[in-house]
């Protein structure tokens, strides 16, 4: 028996998140599917109640459902990383929804339901995490990816910022990051980094941002690490740095079909212990929300996860599949 909770975020993508669930609520008790539902209060609710969700004992085993953005499944997933009774799984509401790209759950949110309805018969995924860990000892997990540098401090200025609440309205919140990178471009300071990966030191100069990835996709559709799969026991680190700022625009749009790779100002790897240095500190990220400041090391979780997700099966449903910068 799998008792299934939903946790939604009322305020994600500007409160429509609200309506998604009414829709989801209509179709629960259309299929008559028994569940609890709590909705968060505050920044940092979600994470509180998937983790009473995962404490409370009782034998059987545990879905919980984040319903709203990115900001929320990495709540959820950091309420609940270190239970083992308990599948995740997402049904998109906010503005960015990069976790639903990555694991290939329908932007629409019906269709979200009905394919994690189907999937939870079935075996849940076992996916990596990543575990970052401030110079204040302090862990925090991601779920997609985390940043360091100039990416981390524009999803710092978006998230405190009126006009991403305005921009949703209007169903352009997209609009908000280019804003916002058109603002910091001129100004950011890059910063020389000391970056080193399963052992291996590297110094980069003039670094814009150093990004490391558990999945391909971030900020919103962007395809930051092409390469990434969540399930291969690797991170994959993407480096931008000794770029002009006028190509970093470049670099910018070739991002959401993942061809920045080819930029000679653009390194990647692949590795699994990771740490980030510069003398001035830089903003984190993870999954988009402000973490704090580096340095810090990155460690993956291998398998740390379990998950409802399409990617890697053979699900044979005769829904869409979401491209890349698919959005409603
Ligand atoms: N009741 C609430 N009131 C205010 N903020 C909340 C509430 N519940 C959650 N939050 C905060 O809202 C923030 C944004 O949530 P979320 O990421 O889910 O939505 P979004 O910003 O619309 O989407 P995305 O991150 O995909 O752009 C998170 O930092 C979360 O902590």
């Amino acid at each position: 028996m799998k008792d299934i909770y939903f946790i939604i975020n009322p305020k994600a993508r500007n409160g429509h998140c609200l309506k998604i669930w009414g829709k989801i609520e209509a179709q629960l008790k259309t299929e008559q599917i028994s569940y609890l539902a709590f909705f968060t209060e505050y920044p940092g609710h979600a994470k509180k109640l998937a983790h009473q969700i995962a404490d409370n004992k009782n034998d059987n085993e545990k879905i919980i459902i984040a319903v709203g953005g990115d900001g929320t499944i990495h709540e959820v997933m950091n309420g609940v990383i270190k239970h083992k009774n308990i599948t995740l799984g997402f049904i998109p509401g906010g503005s960015g929804n990069d976790f639903s790209r990555g694991f290939q759950i329908p932007s629409d949110p019906l269709e979200a339901l009905e394919v994690l309805l189907r999937l939870m018969k079935q075996e849940p995924a076992f996916i990596d995490a990543g575990k970052m860990t401030l110079e204040d000892q302090s862990e925090h997990y991601f779920i997609n990816n985390m940043g360091a540098g100039f990416d981390a401090i524009i999803s710092y200025e978006v998230n405190q910022s009126q006009i991403k609440g305005w921009l949703n309205k209007l169903s352009l919140g997209r609009l908000v990051y280019v804003y916002f990178l058109l603002k910091k471009l001129f100004t950011y300071q890059t910063a020389t980094i000391d970056l080193s990966i399963d052992g291996q030191k590297h110094i980069f100069e003039k670094t814009w941002f150093v990004t490391v990835s558990n999945q391909p996709y971030y900020g919103g559709g962007m395809k930051i690490a092409p390469e990434a799969e969540p399930d291969d026991g690797q991170l994959d680190i993407t480096v931008v740095h000794q770029l002009a700022r006028w190509k970093l625009l470049l670099v910018f749009i070739s991002v959401f079909w993942g061809k920045h790779i080819h930029f000679k100002e653009v390194k990647t790897f692949k590795g699994r212990v990771v740490s980030i240095q510069s003398a001035t500190s830089l903003y984190v990220h993870g999954d988009g929300e402000h973490i704090g400041y580096t340095p810090l090391n990155i460690e993956i979780q291998v398998k740390g996860l379990q998950v409802l997700t399409r990617r890697g099966r053979k699900v044979n449903l005769d829904l869409k599949e979401r491209g890349a910068n698919d959005h409603h």
